[in-house]
């Protein structure tokens, strides 16, 4: 069960709910709230940082008392600054954490000034923001932007609405961290510089209670994956772990090619043949030394499994060659790169694209199937509905990267991050797609834990190579995202 992306004026509903199931409190969920907060904090800053926690009037401002007390008492020094009226009246859960705030802790009013801190965590304004912003709150917006000190937000930044772009004063944070579930609007490239990094803590909300609640938007975590893998025996042979398939490369671009060829490898295929030109093949072949290579126009399809096409293709002289693969293999077909540019080339190739095909485009290469879009939103919406009309797969490549399936149901990842933005990245997804495709994984299956090992490769990889992080260091990786996922 995949955790769905409730809007935000859902989220009291989906608390009430967890609450009568769970038999938690309203101050337990917050306190479990506030905890994860400083389980992620205190690991990544030391004791220390001096932080300053500015807390609203309703359930924001809660956990933002309960980071606090939960901080100070870990060693850290805290300081609360009100960002109320000494007479407003505070939510019933709020108030209770502001009690229960020690001593030790100042806690400054509204009119007083904070003194100077080196971590700034803005508590203010959560979900529960409506309409447009009070000019008192945007005076406090402002000046906690004006901070020096790293701004880490709790659930969403102050003054963003969850499922849109900011109208007015928005907090700009370096670091946002949300409960439960990202809320669409952190999701949005256009928010990049509101949001800053964003980090999504399990706050322990059973997973039943999304059911019922209507959207089409999911989002995959840790947990989805291990069930969808496929499990083999003592007696599996390679080809069991299948016969992919990858067409690609030309004069100039075959490490395009030999990077998905190795990615197929490293994800686990049991035999790979590279369909590539007559006059590439020495390349190929010493490239790759596990591949086998073809190089016919019309290369014999009996026992593939899965086809990848695309990758360094080119797309002179090689429209006759897709249509002769589409109109004769529907076992499993990954399109990237050039595949997808002789598409938008030729339009009414996807209507002969056949069921479940899966098209994996970066936001340029979609922009060219189906034309611009004015925002990331109207994108979503486009690949939403190009995937139910045609019954195909689309994944929308970037930060969060979108599954779109033909059921209208769109994924988005959990896993990745800015430093795999790096020549041949997209070509090691497509290895990878193509592979558990090969290994038999359903198209959406395929597509999943393509992209959320792909995602959790960069991760790992980029803990020793940061911005020096190349493709082959992901293919590198993908044997130890199995590690870490516990797949055999
Ligand atoms: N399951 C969870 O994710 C949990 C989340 N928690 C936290 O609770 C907040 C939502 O709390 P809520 O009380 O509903 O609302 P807020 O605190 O976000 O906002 C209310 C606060 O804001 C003021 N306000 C509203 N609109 C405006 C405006 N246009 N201008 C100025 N001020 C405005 C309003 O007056 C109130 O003072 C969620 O984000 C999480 O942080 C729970 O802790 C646990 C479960
Ligand atoms: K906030």
């Amino acid at each position: 069960m995949m955790i769905k992306i409730v809007k935000g004026d859902q989220i009291k509903a989906l608390d009430r709910l967890h609450l009568s199931l769970s038999g938690q409190s309203s101050i337990e969920l917050m306190e479990r709230a506030a905890q994860s907060f400083c389980d992620w904090f205190i690991p990544n800053h030391a004791q220390t940082e001096v932080v300053s926690i500015w807390c609203g009037a309703g359930n924001n401002g809660g956990d933002g008392f309960a980071i606090a007390r939960i901080l100070s008492r870990k060693g850290f020094t805290v300081e609360v600054k009100c960002c109320f009226e000494n007479s407003t009246k505070l939510s019933d859960d709020a108030q209770r954490n502001f009690e229960r705030l020690p001593e030790i802790i100042r806690v400054r009013p509204l009119d007083d000034h904070v003194n100077k801190s080196t971590v700034l965590i803005d508590a203010f304004l959560g979900v529960g923001f409506r309409g447009a912003l009070k000019e008192s709150a945007v005076e406090i917006i402002e000046k906690m932007n004006r901070h020096s000190a790293k701004k880490i937000s709790v659930d969403i930044p102050s003054g963003l609405p969850s499922e849109e772009l900011p109208s007015g004063a928005v907090f700009l944070a370096d670091v946002t961290v949300s409960f439960a579930q990202p809320k669409l609007s952190l999701l949005l490239p256009e928010n990049e510089a509101v949001v800053g990094e964003l980090v999504v803590l399990d706050i322990g909300v059973f997973l039943e209670v999304y059911e019922g609640f209507d959207t089409d938007f999911y989002y995959i975590t840790r947990k989805d994956i291990p069930e969808k893998h496929h499990r083999f025996g003592r007696f599996s042979h390679k080809g069991d772990f299948g016969k992919v398939m990858l067409m690609g490369g030309s004069l100039g671009k075959m490490g395009a090619i030999l990077l998905t060829g190795k990615s197929a490898l490293r994800t686990g295929s049991g035999l790979l043949q590279l369909n590539i030109d007559k006059d590439q093949n020495l390349i190929a072949q010493v490239g790759l030394t596990e591949a086998m290579t073809t190089v016919d126009e019309k290369p014999d399809l009996s026992g593939i499994d899965a086809l990848g096409i695309g990758p360094g293709w080119g797309t002179e002289n090689r429209l006759e060659k897709l249509e002769y693969v589409l109109e004769n293999f529907s076992r499993g077909i990954v399109l990237d790169a050039d595949a997808l540019n002789l598409i938008s080339k030729n339009e009414k190739l996807l209507l002969k694209l056949p069921a479940n095909t899966i098209l994996t485009p970066h936001l340029k290469e979609f922009d060219r199937l189906v034309g611009s879009s004015e925002n990331q939103l109207e994108r979503w919406q486009k690949a939403k509905e190009l995937a139910m009309e045609l019954r195909i797969i689309i994944v929308l490549k970037g930060a969060n990267t979108l599954i779109n399936l033909p059921d209208g149901r769109q994924l988005f990842n959990s896993t990745g991050n800015h430093y795999m933005a790096t020549a041949g990245s997209g070509d090691v997804l497509t290895g990878m797609i193509t592979s558990f495709l090969g290994q038999g994984y359903s198209p959406e299956n395929a597509a999943i834990c393509g992209v959320y090992h792909h995602g959790l490769a960069g991760e790992i990889a980029s803990k020793s190579k940061r911005r020096g992080l190349i493709a082959g260091d992901l293919i590198q990786t993908i044997p130890d995202t199995y590690i870490e996922l516990g797949i055999k």
